[in-house]
């Protein structure tokens, strides 16, 4: 190589131009072979000085490694309180194993399958010794029970990147640390497609009929898809079991199992269940609620009650829920919200598709709202104690988050706009449908070219001022967001109790582009109790109990709209996010409560005639509208569209002497 170090011509020597530097001379194939100037004792280069490492092969070396997970306590037994009967590792490992055998079992057999803990591939890597089996690849068995079905059980989110990059295409780690993944061809819910098992109990205690989201099937249609979803997962090497909680008030808590085929779903349920400590894990026992997610597998189109490929069935009677045909991994935390919202007020608890935040002085409040409309953006707040982002419960002991995690959408996310949750996706958050940089892997959370429903998922710890355990005391603010699309509805508005109880019942907003599939821009819909698509009782039931609690704890309600202003969508502008959050600040600091109003006509509202921080010309609608013709006509279709849809309702009586019903429906719109 000449000696300016150009590439080498193969002839002659390699020398640095100066200073001694390593000397090469050309090699067999050409490259430079460089000779290092080590000292050298009877003709041998010694290695550095330190102990070798003390392994003799490089299996022994990889067992080195990983060491044992530290031993978990004896379980206590509940017979004799008091007294520990300790069951070895193992006896606990195979009481664990059993009680997933039963899940999975088919109902046309004696026993579930045969289950063994651990990854299967690890089999194949152990040592040579002949103590460890042999993990024979399963030919491809119709029957299950000829086959072992490997258990990977509540896997660390380091293990379950392991898993995801090893086995699942489309996984990748973002820039921040995050599992970039992809949801498959389902990138939002199928409310369509989901069904709700109607027996006798069911068929006198759920809300079916027009307007309800809930679609009957039958309990043999259910056994047949159930059959599909346990017959799928018994075929595969190896499934995903999650054990965890739902709700974090201790006295309410729903243990939950969550079977899945992708290290995807199993984090993602990781993240946004409740994670029990070894301890609790020890003691869980059998689940109070089963998933069952083999979304990957379609359902049979010929069965009876189907849709089409997808379906997602609920059997309360069974506390089992079967997803066959989507991978949208959003469809298993709704689907256990539907389950809350059916067992929870059985227990006089009111269940609330809302985030949560509490003050420095303990001042708590609800954010209601459908999907998209700033639940988690507004209940994840710097200067406020994040409890929650979208369920949870209010009982007579104060209000508990339903979730471990968050799942706030990704669209336009900056890390100036929502610093929090922008620095909440790092290692162990599951972010879905995401683009990023090939290179850098950077996500461009501008770009919807997979979707515009992009998610991420995380732990609540992640935020900065998460309130652990997320419990808090009786709401002090319940705030209703309304996405307006139609930009007639003002930025903020304070209700009366019946005022409440109307546009809570009617759940106007703008279901956003994404959230479901099918929807490509925001769209006027009603969704009873801001979340329609997860209730099982009558909306009315819930906005009986909110009312009550409401009256009883001296809450007040607010209507805020997340959407347009100036003009409908695509012509108004949506109100700047930095508005909103000034007229929530204040609500939070009261300041809002002791404002002077107006009251602007048709819907009757009381609107404040300045807030701090934010134009007073926008608080009421019409003066942002140029064309005040066109914004009169817009407001009177919303007033219709208001009416029309509060008729479902109008003999639903609430209350003892139903007075509370003829209040409501005078506190709609007059015109
Ligand atoms: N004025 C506003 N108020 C609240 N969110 C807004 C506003 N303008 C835009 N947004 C955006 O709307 C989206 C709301 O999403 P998110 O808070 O996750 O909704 P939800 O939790 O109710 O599903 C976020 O991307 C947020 O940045
Ligand atoms: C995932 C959802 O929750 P949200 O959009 O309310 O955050 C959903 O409603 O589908
Ligand atoms: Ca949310
Ligand atoms: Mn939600």
């Amino acid at each position: 190589m000449a000696s300016n170090g150009s590439a080498n011509s193969g002839s002659e020597e390699f020398t640095f131009s100066n200073g001694p530097g390593p000397v090469a001379s050309s090699g067999r194939n050409g490259l430079p072979r460089i000779e290092t100037h080590q000292k050298r004792h009877n003709g041998i280069c010694h290695d550095d000085s330190s102990a070798p490492v003390k392994a003799q092969t490089i299996d022994e070396l990889h067992s080195l490694q990983k060491k044992r997970s530290a031993p978990t306590t004896p379980i206590k037994d509940s017979a004799e309180p008091g007294t520990f009967s300790t069951l070895t590792e193992e006896e606990r490992h195979k009481l664990q194993l059993q009680s997933i055998s039963a899940s999975l079992a088919s109902l046309t057999r004696e026993t579930g399958p045969k289950l063994v803990k651990g990854d299967p591939a690890k089999k194949s890597e152990a040592p040579n010794v002949s103590h460890v089996v042999h993990h024979v690849p399963t030919i491809s068995v119709s029957d299950s029970a000829l086959k072992f079905t490997h258990v990977l059980y509540n896997l660390s989110p380091a293990e379950l990147y392991e898993q995801a990059i090893k086995y699942e295409k489309g996984s990748f780690i973002t820039s921040t640390g995050a599992l970039a993944t992809l949801s498959g061809a389902k990138t939002g819910r199928s409310p369509r497609d989901k069904r709700v098992v109607k027996d006798e109990t069911t068929g006198e205690e759920l809300w079916w009929g027009k307007g309800s989201p809930n679609i009957e099937m039958d309990e043999h249609t259910f056994m047949v898809n159930r059959e599909r979803a346990v017959d799928y997962l018994n075929s595969l090497d190896k499934v995903f079991v999650n054990d965890q909680f739902l709700n974090w008030d201790p006295e309410h808590r729903i243990k939950v199992r969550i079977v899945s085929a992708r290290a995807y779903h199993s984090l993602f349920m990781h993240n946004m269940c409740i994670r029990p400590t070894p301890e609790e894990l020890e003691n869980f026992g059998t689940p109070d609620f089963t998933i069952y997610n083999a979304g990957q597998f379609p359902c049979n189109r010929y069965t009876h009650y189907m849709t089409s490929s997808t379906s997602i069935d609920l059997n309360l009677a069974r506390r089992e829920m079967i997803i066959l045909g989507t991978q949208y991994a959003g469809e298993m935390k709704k689907g256990l919200f539907g389950v809350m919202h059916y067992l929870m007020p059985k227990r006089q608890i009111l269940s609330l598709h809302s985030g949560c935040n509490m003050g420095k002085d303990g001042d708590v409040a609800l954010f209601f709202g459908l999907s998209g409309t700033g639940k988690t953006t507004l209940s994840t707040d710097h200067n406020r104690l994040l409890i929650g982002d979208d369920e949870h419960c209010w009982s007579e002991n104060g209000v508990s988050n339903i979730e471990g995690g968050c799942y706030a959408k990704c669209i336009d996310l900056s890390g100036e706009k929502e610093p929090d949750i922008f620095n909440a996706i790092k290692f162990g958050t599951v972010v879905e449908n995401v683009v990023f940089d090939e290179h850098t892997r950077e996500v461009d959370y501008t770009d919807k070219s997979v979707t515009e429903n992009t998610r991420a998922a995380y732990p609540i710890e992640f935020i900065p001022n998460a309130k652990i355990p997320c419990v808090g005391p009786h709401p002090k603010n319940v705030i209703l967001l309304a996405c307006d699309a139609f930009g007639v509805l003002p930025p903020v508005s304070k209700l009366n109790l019946a005022q409440t109880m109307y546009h809570f019942i009617s759940g106007y907003t703008a279901l956003v582009a994404g959230t479901e599939e099918g929807v490509k821009e925001p769209r006027a819909t009603f969704s009873a109790c801001f979340g329609a698509a997860f209730i099982m009782l009558h909306p009315c039931k819930y906005a009986a109990m909110l009312a009550e609690k409401m009256l009883k704890h001296g809450a007040t309600g607010w209507l805020v709209n997340t959407g347009w202003s100036g003009g409908s969508y695509g012509s108004g502008s949506r109100i700047k996010l930095q508005y909103t959050r000034k007229i929530i600040d204040a609500i939070h600091s009261g300041s809002l409560l002791n404002a002077n109003y107006n009251k602007i006509d048709v819907f009757g509202l009381d609107i404040p005639t300045e807030v701090e921080g934010v134009p007073s010309e926008i608080l009421d609608p019409k003066n942002a509208w140029s064309d005040k013709k066109a914004y009169q006509e817009t407001l009177l279709k919303l007033a219709g569209l208001f009416k029309n849809n509060f008729e479902v309702f109008q003999n639903y009586k609430i209350g003892k002497d139903s007075k509370l019903t003829d209040e409501i429906v005078a506190a709609g719109p007059i015109f």
